[in-house]
């Protein structure tokens, strides 16, 4: 009784304090919103002072809400649609309203110190003060070549961006080969790593993912005619298989499995926790309940890496240590394993055994999710996009068969008989362009210095994403964006055929007699002498640096040499870009623009893995059609709708009904 009287007295005092205190609240937040006001245009003016002087056009901002920026914009959900379309289509449409660039603004840049343009936070750069928390978003392809050919010390990956996948990877957080920035260590990685994708590598892997696909191909027809498939899951079980068995010597056999593969899931999870974390928009500290879920997205990780310690490390281990000319993925990752141990690579984490283990388990893990992932969407993507175009699923099924390749896919499918299949290569492109794998953001870079980037000034301090997916699907860049139409890629592809055919014979001239250097291979190849051929140095897209056996490029200037070429490549591209944009401004839209296809990126931190994942495309493709016929099962619930999670993918899976094809005595699956 005697507490609630005192509260009854209470409450009218603190009221009549208040009464009191009111005019100087409302004076302080009268004064605060005034500073805010006079800090904001004296940013602009800022902005403006820098843009004039660096004689460049200022980033147009799309309609955004009073301190909510673009936020509420970047997190709505489409009617029935996963977060990721919605997100990819409000991109896409601010891309075209602004020319392929833009500013968003988000609440974080105010949160930030820095974020006004204050110069408050590091990472400044010329003088001309930060940007945090400015985030620019392009699409204009001259515009991402500029950005992408300026190297790691005016661009490197955002930090920030990608710490969060660093912190779910490593335990304490250390940057992998997916995020580390211009460090010595990831140069050093990049270039081991590099021989692994090398040609006579990726020969031996395309008849690995060739097998593989066969064997998918007989587990198909072994559930009998007219069954509809869910082609995701199974081409991510591929996926994974030509993963481990390419890279790692290590044979998952999820496509022979008949249930639910656990590492997949595992994979699966843990690529999503990912995913939820680098669209948190705000920083850390404005919202601590997103630790909780960090250390969630830990736990599953550890969970997954001590699956792959149990299973697939040991494995390795077990085989020892690997002899010098092994230049596999899984002989790179023990040697990287023993000098991280050995404290030979300068990391953050590597201080010993444990530590290295760690560090080695982590770059495991994320090699199968890059690997992995993007391949089998892919591939589902470009399965469905054939079943619902049926003649350019007959238009495919007729040139395999006129390469011999229907008959016997066992012995006719080789890498190096792959340019004669130029349809094949035109399906493939088609396919990663309408469905980017890593669509927006396919990469984010922070920027050092103020630089202009296709006539726009960007700021130093602003953070930039790639959006991929606009680009591909720009009405500026591409006549009738949204269509399937393989055959826009014809004379593309027959240029790129000749121009490799010329320099297969070169080559096969220059060789006459004296061997390929480098060739101290652990695995023999086969098929050599073929690959002398025409179509010897074709590889699909062409965006990844030069091979490294391919005998003078493991030399030391020739590095330097190489740098040099990458970027006098870049600014020619970008230049390239810039014409064929300005020439599109006027003009019908061109049917095809090879400049404004990135699925893999572009300049020094491109795919590393985008040879084999093409080359493991087109296996998977051809052998399957070869086998059975691809449609749509009539169901509008099947109907794919794309989902961009860390990867795009079918939101439900893509169903389709499998019709198996008449086979002669030859051809027979597995
Ligand atoms: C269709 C399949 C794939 C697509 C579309 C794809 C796309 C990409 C993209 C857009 C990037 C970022 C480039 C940048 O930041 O500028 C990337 C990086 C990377 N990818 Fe892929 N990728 C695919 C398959 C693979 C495969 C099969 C592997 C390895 C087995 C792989 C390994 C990597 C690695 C290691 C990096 C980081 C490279 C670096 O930062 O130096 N990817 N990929």
């Amino acid at each position: 009784m005697r507490h609630h009287h005192e509260r009854e007295r209470l409450f009218p005092q603190l009221f009549a304090r208040l009464h009191v205190l009111a005019p100087y609240f409302s004076t302080a937040l009268i004064g605060l919103l005034v500073l805010y006001v006079l800090l904001w245009n004296a940013a602009k003016a800022r902005r403006s002072r820098r843009r004039a002087a660096l004689g460049a056009k200022e980033l147009p901002v799309p309609p955004a809400l009073p301190l909510l920026g673009h936020w509420l914009a970047l997190r709505a959900r489409g009617r029935g649609a996963e977060p990721g379309d919605a997100h990819l289509r409000t991109l896409r449409r601010w891309a075209e309203a602004h020319g392929g660039a833009f500013r968003l603004l988000l609440p974080r840049a105010w949160l930030l110190p820095g974020g006004l343009g204050l110069g408050l936070g590091g990472g400044g750069g010329g003088g001309a003060g930060p940007a945090a928390g400015e985030l620019v978003v392009l699409s204009e392809p001259a515009a991402v070549q500029a950005l992408l050919g300026l190297g790691e010390e005016v661009a490197p990956k955002a930090a920030a961006y990608y710490r969060s996948l660093e912190q779910v990877l490593h335990d304490p957080p250390a940057p992998s080969l997916l995020t580390s920035t211009a460090a010595a260590e990831w140069r050093a990685m990049r270039r081991s790593l590099l021989f692994a994708f090398s040609r006579p590598e990726l020969e031996q892997d395309f008849e690995v993912a060739k097998a593989k696909a066969l064997s998918l191909a007989s587990v198909v027809l072994g559930l009998g005619p007219g069954v509809v498939l869910d082609v995701d899951d199974a081409a991510l079980r591929l996926s994974l298989d030509v993963a481990g068995l390419s890279k790692l010597g290590y044979d998952f056999q999820a496509v022979e499995a008949t249930g639910q593969v656990l590492l997949l899931r595992l994979l699966g999870e843990v690529a999503a926790e990912w995913d939820v974390r680098r669209r948190r928009l705000l920083p850390a500290w404005a919202a601590p309940w997103l630790l909780d879920s960090a250390a969630e997205a830990s736990s599953k990780c550890r969970i997954l890496q001590d699956f792959i310690e149990g299973e697939l490390w040991a494995d390795i281990e077990g085989r020892g240590p690997p002899p010098p000319e092994d230049i596999t993925l899984a002989a790179q990752i023990v040697r990287l394993g023993h000098s991280l141990s050995r404290g030979s690579v300068s990391g953050r984490s590597a201080g010993g055994g444990g530590a290295g283990l760690h560090r080695t388990l982590s770059e495991l893990t994320a090699q199968l999710l890059l690997g992995h992932e993007p391949v089998g969407h892919s591939l589902a993507w470009a399965l469905g996009c054939l079943a619902r175009n049926r003649a350019a699923q007959d238009k495919l099924v007729a040139e395999l068969r006129r390469e011999g390749v229907y008959d016997a896919p066992h012995t006719a499918l080789t890498y190096a008989m792959l340019h004669r299949l130029p349809f094949l290569d035109c399906c493939v492109r088609e396919a990663l362009r309408l469905y980017p794998a890593q669509p927006c953001p396919a990469t984010v870079r922070q920027i050092k210095k103020d630089v202009v980037l296709g006539g726009w000034a960007v700021p130093a301090g602003a953070e930039v994403w790639v959006d991929v997916y606009a680009m591909h699907r720009s009405p500026r860049l591409w006549r009738d964006p949204d269509r399937f139409n393989p055959e826009r890629w014809a004379a593309h592809v027959a240029q790129l055929h000749e121009a490799a055919a010329a320099a297969g014979a070169a080559d096969a001239g220059e060789g006459q007699g004296e061997g390929k250097k480098g060739g101290s291979k652990k695995k023999e190849k086969g098929g050599g002498g073929a690959a002398a051929g025409a179509g010897a140095g074709y590889d699909g897209m062409n965006t990844v640096e030069a091979d490294p056996t391919d005998g003078a490029a493991a030399g030391g200037e020739v590095e330097a040499e190489q740098e040099e070429e990458k970027a006098e490549q870049a600014a020619a591209a970008a230049s390239a870009a810039a014409e064929a944009s300005e020439a599109s401004s006027d003009a019908p839209a061109p049917l095809c623009s090879p400049l404004a296809f990135m699925p893999f990126g572009a300049g020094p931190r491109s795919c590393l893995g985008q040879r084999l994942a093409v080359a493991e495309l087109k296996a998977a493709l051809a052998v399957l059609l070869c086998f059975v016929a691809l449609e749509p099962t009539g169901d509008p619930a099947d109907e794919p709708r794309p989902a961009a999670g860390l990867f795009l993918r079918p939101a439900s899976g893509m169903h389709l009904l499998v019709v198996h094809r008449p086979r002669g005595p030859r051809a027979g699956a597995a």
